[in-house]
């Protein structure tokens, strides 16, 4: 299916990601249907997503014009079947749960049509191990925003084995009608780029700093002095909270088994005495 068969845009799961990703088609257009299975969820993201949109008019980032048109775009819903029954592209946003994500496909499956590509916005789940639960594995890709969506640009289009070159295309071309930058990987793997890349940066500045190489603080400085981060790793690693690096890496290690991939032994320890970063008061830094 080519980009121009694209009308209709169907989210599903509206917890923080698809709230926001029904909001960047909305916003560029598209009419968009939600769904999720709890109403009170539905509710929150409504009034998560107006307060949101309201702050991005405020800083002048978007026109009343624009948020008023997006809202007369969405509607929400807990009944699947009129959420996707007539979309042409479907972008689950549901729980981290294999399980869960594989009974949803098998129903969208039933449900949409024939021709609608039906796309998973999950972080570590690769598609190809959704796409047979459903007669249309062709039409099935990752499509990996980042956190928050109405701020990031990147997204990540992943093709499993048996995605088509056509619904990789049009994947590819949607994060461009929506304004988002897209980068295609041809091949599944775990942790896709930039979370690799970032995990691999975040690994090399545990190893200096537990070699007695630098201090922590002075690794960062590297980072941000000369590499031109806006943070260094040990900063990045507290904001985002030690315990979530250190579940992706074990992550990463059990579903690997490569060594290279096992968390360090700085972020265990930090990670069993409780120190989480920010949220926790402490981790590599202190907090007030
Ligand atoms: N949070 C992030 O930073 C981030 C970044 C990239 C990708 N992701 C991925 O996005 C997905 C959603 O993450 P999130 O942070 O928005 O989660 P969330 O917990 O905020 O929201 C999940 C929503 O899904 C709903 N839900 C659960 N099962 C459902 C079902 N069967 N049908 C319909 N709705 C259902 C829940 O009621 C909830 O509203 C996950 O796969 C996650 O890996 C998250």
């Amino acid at each position: 299916m080519s980009i121009d068969a694209v009308n209709r845009i169907s989210v599903v799961g509206s917890g923080a990601m698809g709230t926001q990703i029904a909001a960047v088609c909305a916003l560029a257009g598209y009419p968009v249907k939600v769904q999720d299975i709890a109403t009170e969820s539905l509710e929150r993201a409504r009034q998560v997503l107006t307060e949101q949109l309201e702050k991005r008019v405020q800083k002048g980032k978007l026109s009343r014009e624009q948020v008023d048109g997006a809202w007369s775009r969405l509607s929400w819903t807990t009944d699947l079947a009129e959420a996707v029954g007539d979309a042409d592209y479907v972008i689950e946003a549901i729980v981290e749960k294999l399980d869960a994500k594989r009974e949803l496909f098998a129903r969208l499956d039933e449900l949409a049509p024939a021709h609608a590509i039906l796309a998973t916005n999950s972080s570590t789940i690769v598609s190809s191990k959704i796409a047979d639960a459903t007669r249309r594995p062709e039409n099935v890709c990752n499509m990996h925003f980042f956190n928050p969506v109405l701020v990031m640009e990147l997204v990540e289009v992943v093709m499993n084995p048996q995605t088509s070159e056509d619904t990789a295309d049009t994947a590819v071309e949607l994060c461009r009608r929506i304004g988002k930058t897209p980068i295609l990987l041809k091949k599944e793997i775990s942790g896709f780029v930039a979370n690799r890349l970032l995990m691999a940066l975040f690994k090399e500045a545990m190893y200096l700093y537990e070699q007695g190489i630098a201090e922590f603080k002075d690794i960062d400085l590297a980072a941000t002095k000369a590499l031109n981060h806006p943070m260094g790793p040990f900063t990045l690693m507290d904001f985002t909270g030690l315990d979530v690096n250190y579940h992706v890496m074990q992550q990463q290690y059990a579903e690997t088994g490569d060594p290279a991939m096992k968390p360090p032994e700085i972020l265990r320890e930090k990670f069993e005495r409780g120190e989480f970063g920010r949220k926790s008061g402490k981790g590599f830094y202190t907090y007030e």
